[in-house]
C-alpha cells in the first residue's frame, strides 16, 4: 500500500471551481474519510486520486512519486461504488478475478489471489453464484473481493455503505474496518454520513465548497472543530449556538459560544455552577437511553439532554448547565473556533 500526497489540487467543470488548492498527505495505511455535504466536491476529488478525472491544477503523489499524469490502470487504485458495479451475467468467482485476467495473470496466481480475497471475505460458499443470487451486503462483499484482489496501491470507497440497510451497514462498517487493519491498507472514504467517518476513520477530512475544513481525528474534529461550519456537521443533534453574552460573558457580541446538547444538563435544585441558560422548557423528545430537552433561552432554541425526564413539564421554567470546558468558542464574523489560552 502507497502514501499519498495532494499539492494544490484544482479542479473545475467549465468556470466553476470545485476543488480548490486542497493540500492532504495521507499515511501508508491510514484509513481517512472525506467527509461533507451533497455537492461539496468529495467524490470528485476520488475520482482526481484514481486518475478517472483529471485536474487543472497541483499534484497527486503516491510514495513520493509523481502520478498527474499517469492513467487509472497504471496508478494501481481499486475503486468500490455504492452500486457495487458488478457484472451481472458472471460468477462471484469470475467477478473477483476479472481485474486479474485484465492484468493478464496467469491461472495459477488468478486462482490463489480469488481464494484468499474469499476467504478473506467469507465468500467462499458463494463464488459459483451470480450476483443477483446474493444480498446487499453479500454484493458489496464482493465489490471489495474485486478490490483487493489485485494489491492495490489504495483502496478508494465512495459512499459504499449506502445502499444497505441499517444494521447491515453497521456490520459492514465493522467488517470494512477489520479488513484495513488486517491488510493495513490505505483506504480513501468518502460518506456524509457523519457516523460513518467517525467510527471508521483514523482521521477525518472535512470538506465543503471544494476546500478542506479540518483534517484531524475523529476525536478532535468532535472535540476541537476548526470553526462553526465543522462544529455544525460534527455531532448529533447539532451543537447549540449562542451569542455568549446569553451565557453570561460580556465581549460585544464578538464571540459564538458552542455547546454540544450532550453537555447541557438539568441543574440540580439550587445548583447551576459553570454555564447557566434558564428558560420555559418547550418539548422533551425521547430517543431511548437519553432525552433531548428545547428550552427556550431568550430567543434562542437550546437543546440540552437528561437521562430521567421524570419531574420535568414542558411549560415549566428550567436551567441547563454546562462544564465551561466542553463548551467551543467561535470568533462571530470569520466562524474559527477560538483557541483557549
Ligand atoms: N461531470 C461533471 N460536470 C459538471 N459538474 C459536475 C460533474 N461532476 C460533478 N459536478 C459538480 O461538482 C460538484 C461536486 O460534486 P461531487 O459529486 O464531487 O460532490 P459530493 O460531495 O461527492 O456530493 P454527494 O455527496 O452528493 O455525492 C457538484 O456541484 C456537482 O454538481
Amino acid at each position: 500500500m502507497a502514501s499519498i500526497t495532494l499539492s494544490g489540487i484544482g479542479k473545475s467543470y467549465g468556470k466553476v471551481d470545485i476543488l480548490k488548492q486542497l493540500d492532504l498527505s495521507i499515511a501508508d495505511g491510514e484509513f481517512i474519510s472525506f467527509l461533507g455535504p451533497s455537492g461539496c466536491g468529495k467524490s470528485t476529488l476520488l475520482y482526481c486520486i484514481s486518475g478517472l478525472e483529471d485536474i487543472n491544477t497541483g499534484t497527486i503523489a503516491f510514495d513520493g512519486q509523481d502520478m498527474t499524469e499517469l492513467s487509472p490502470r497504471e496508478r494501481n487504485i481499486a475503486l468500490v461504488f455504492q452500486d457495487y458495479a458488478l457484472y451481472p451475467h458472471m460468477a462471484v468467482r469470475d467477478n473477483i478475478a476479472f481485474p486479474l485476467r485484465q492484468q493478464k495473470v496467469t491461472p495459477d496466481l488468478i486462482r490463489r489471489q480469488v481464494d484468499w480475497a474469499a476467504e478473506t471475505l467469507g465468500l467462499e460458499a458463494l463464488l459459483d453464484r451470480l450476483p443477483n443470487e446474493l444480498s446487499g451486503g453479500q454484493r458489496q462483499r464482493v465489490a471489495v473481493g474485486r478490490a483487493i484482489v489485485r494489491n492495490p496501491a489504495a483502496l478508494l470507497m465512495d459512499e459504499p455503505l449506502s445502499n444497505l440497510d441499517a444494521s447491515l451497514r453497521v456490520r459492514m462498517r465493522s467488517e470494512i474496518r477489520r479488513l484495513q487493519r488486517e491488510l493495513k491498507m490505505t483506504v480513501i472514504f468518502v460518506t456524509h454520513d457523519q457516523e460513518e467517518a467517525l467510527v471508521l476513520s483514523d482521521r477525518i477530512a472535512v470538506m465543503k465548497d471544494g476546500v478542506i475544513q479540518q483534517v484531524a481525528s475523529p476525536m478532535t474534529v468532535y472535540k476541537e472543530p476548526a470553526n462553526q461550519f465543522v462544529a455544525s456537521f460534527i455531532g448529533s443533534p447539532q451543537m447549540n449556538f449562542l451569542p455568549s453574552a446569553l451565557a453570561g460573558r460580556n465581549d460585544n457580541g464578538g464571540t459564538i459560544i458552542g455547546i454540544r446538547p450532550h453537555d447541557l444538563s438539568p441543574a440540580a435544585a439550587g445548583r447551576a455552577d459553570g454555564i447557566s441558560l434558564t428558560g420555559e422548557l418547550a418539548f422533551v423528545e425521547s430517543a431511548g437511553p437519553i432525552h433531548f430537552l428545547e428550552v427556550m433561552v431568550g430567543d434562542h432554541m437550546v437543546k440540552g439532554a437528561c437521562a430521567d425526564p421524570s419531574g420535568l413539564t414542558p411549560g415549566a421554567q428550567l436551567t441547563l448547565t454546562a462544564d465551561p470546558r466542553s463548551a467551543c468558542f467561535f470568533d462571530a464574523q470569520s466562524g474559527n473556533r477560538i483557541k483557549p489560552q
